[in-house]
């Protein structure tokens, strides 16, 4: 079995998957986190591995950057694959002056300028939201680990460049914590497919204050991020 952008076996993926934008970040948290990962898919160079922690069947899977590419591994996931929850593992940029580098974003909702999700209902401003189950679960895990979180509206941008300051101030005006360009439409696929998604994202820039981490820091942060959502997608928490 293989569906356009994924080649792999069925039962190949555990229902649950961590998804990171980077494809060597997936490839870095199947082989420091999981127990005996194995790949499973590489189109594209898009690395998905399986494996195993504390005894339990997980996936990861890298995204690509963006709302299509992430909608399109999304989909075939949860409609080809019987995965039910993706907890997307990502970076942002801040918004918000109380956010530090390293400090880590759950999206409890995620403001767009892509339309990807207006497209899904015709005539509906679709309100893009995670699963109440995986986010509770997520929180808690950050909490109990320590981890500075921070919880409310992001922004999933179709450009990395070229959003202007004005935008980011009003939306940082509007409570939105931080920018980064897959939330959205996550959020609209699991909806669409009857599954359970989350983002969580560390916090790499600080765009009003111009702040940006080392790749080492950066390294060391997305372990720390990877555990926490490893913990929201194990979870037993109902949906
Ligand atoms: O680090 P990832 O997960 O790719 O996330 C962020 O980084 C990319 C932009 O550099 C976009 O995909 C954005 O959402
Ligand atoms: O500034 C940033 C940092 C990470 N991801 C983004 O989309 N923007």
């Amino acid at each position: 079995m293989s569906t356009p952008h994924i080649a792999a076996a069925p039962g190949d993926f555990a229902p649950v998957v961590l998804m990171p934008g980077d494809p060597r970040r997936a490839r870095l948290i199947a082989q420091r986190l999981f127990d005996e990962p194995r790949l499973v898919t590489d189109v594209r160079n898009i690395e998905g591995w399986t494996g195993t922690v504390a005894g339990r069947p997980v996936s990861v899977l890298a995204s690509g950057m963006g709302c299509p590419s992430i909608t399109i591994y999304a989909t075939e996931l949860f409609r080809f694959y019987g995965v039910r929850r993706i907890v997307r593992v990502g970076t942002a940029g801040g918004l918000a002056p109380r956010l530090q580098l390293g400090d880590v974003v759950v999206g409890s909702a995620a403001h767009t300028d892509s339309s990807i999700n207006t497209t899904r209902i015709p005539g509906v401003h679709f309100a893009a939201a995670p699963s109440y189950g995986l986010l509770s679960a997520a929180v808690a895990a950050a909490r109990a680990a320590g981890v500075p979180v921070h919880v409310g509206p992001i922004f999933s941008s179709d450009h990395f460049y070229g959003v202007g300051s004005d935008v980011f101030s009003a939306l940082a005006r509007h409570g939105t914590l931080a920018v980064e360009m897959e939330a959205a439409a996550l959020y609209g696929v699991a909806a669409a497919e009857g599954g359970e998604a989350l983002t969580t994202a560390t916090i790499t820039d600080h765009l009003e204050r111009g702040e940006s981490m080392t790749p080492a820091e950066r390294e060391e942060c997305f372990q720390r991020m990877s555990r926490i959502a490893l913990a929201a997608v194990l979870s037993d928490s109902p949906s």
